[in-house]
């Protein structure tokens, strides 16, 4: 015996890109995104009945992401998400749960002389900023908003020792170390009850600045802590965030600890490129650390 214990579906990696012309100045903008939307609800028979009259086509689904990126706003990409979220289960009723991610490329301005081009942008890293909404049927939208793909190098300003030592040890303490990683950031907003909270959180301009403190924060502090650890540096950085931005709970780092490995020289005419003396190092791209945390305002340590 067998059943079907969960089930959703939809449409992913539907792509758009919307411009946004300013009649009075000639101003133009554009955003660029990647959506999936999936639906669950009432749909089981599909799968195990063969029954399609429960099936919202996903073609219908994309079709619907891109009616609503024309006659909505999809700034901030929370309000987009949650408009998208909100759609499918006021439209169907069969429908009572949604899980829609909404990643926005980096589209950025370029200058010119100096000065901002009217109409022209550079992709200027691999780095999104993503949002995921879950939605249930009078249970209210939980936002998830994040930052993925910021690859940040320090050369100095890192250190790593006093940890365990025993027979499994091979790794050198160091005072000094090249640190490297790829941000995965993430907050989470305390829970909306309905779209039109969202629309009133989102006037206020708080989404676009909790993005931009939680670049500010991630940043600035990897640059400037003098890192005993990435669990320490990622700790600070969730900590500030929390206490910064009102309406996050949570705050989530996972950070992979990308390792540059020194090269010993010393076999060819005595070069010194090892402690003090290293200059050209190893880029490794396996195996890595993966360090992760999630810090909660106003929670005690369940650690
Ligand atoms: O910041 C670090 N944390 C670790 O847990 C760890 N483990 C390791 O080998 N190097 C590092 N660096």
């Amino acid at each position: 015996m067998s059943s079907l214990t969960s089930a959703r579906y939809g449409k992913d990696n539907v792509r758009l890109l919307k411009v946004d012309r300013c009649p009075k100045t000639g101003i133009q903008t554009c955003t660029e995104m990647t959506v999936c939307v999936l639906l669950s609800g009432d749909i089981e028979t599909s799968y195990t009945k063969a029954d399609n009259s429960v099936v919202v086509a996903t073609d219908s689904t994309k079709n619907t992401i891109h009616i609503l990126a024309k006659t909505t706003p999809i700034n901030p990409p929370e309000l987009f998400a949650s408009t998208l979220a909100t759609h499918f289960v006021n439209q169907y009723s069969h429908i009572h749960e949604t899980f829609v991610k909404v990643i926005t490329h980096r589209w950025t301005r370029l200058d010119v002389d100096g000065k901002p081009h009217p109409h022209s942008f550079h992709r200027d890293g691999v780095e999104t900023r993503n949002v995921d909404v879950h939605y249930q049927r009078n249970g209210g939208l939980n936002l998830r908003s994040s930052i993925v793909g910021l690859h940040v190098l320090k050369t100095t300003g890192s250190q790593f020792h006093g940890f365990v030592r025993d027979e499994f040890t091979t790794l050198k303490e160091t005072w000094d170390r090249i640190l490297s990683t790829e941000v995965d950031a993430v907050w989470e907003w305390q829970k909306f009850r309905t779209l039109e909270d969202v629309k009133s959180f989102a006037a206020t301009g708080k989404f676009d600045k909790a993005w931009e403190l939680a670049r500010y924060v991630t940043l600035k502090t990897f640059c400037e802590d003098n890192s005993a650890s990435v669990q320490a540096t990622m700790y600070k950085m969730a900590q500030e965030i929390i206490e910064k931005a009102p309406g996050i709970e949570h705050v989530e780092y996972s950070l992979p600890n990308k390792h540059f490995f020194e090269i010993d020289l010393s076999w060819h005419k005595g070069l010194k490129n090892t402690g003090k003396d290293a200059e050209v190092y190893a880029p490794q791209s396996n195996p890595n650390g993966l360090i992760k945390c999630r810090v909660s305002r106003n929670a005690k340590s369940k650690l």
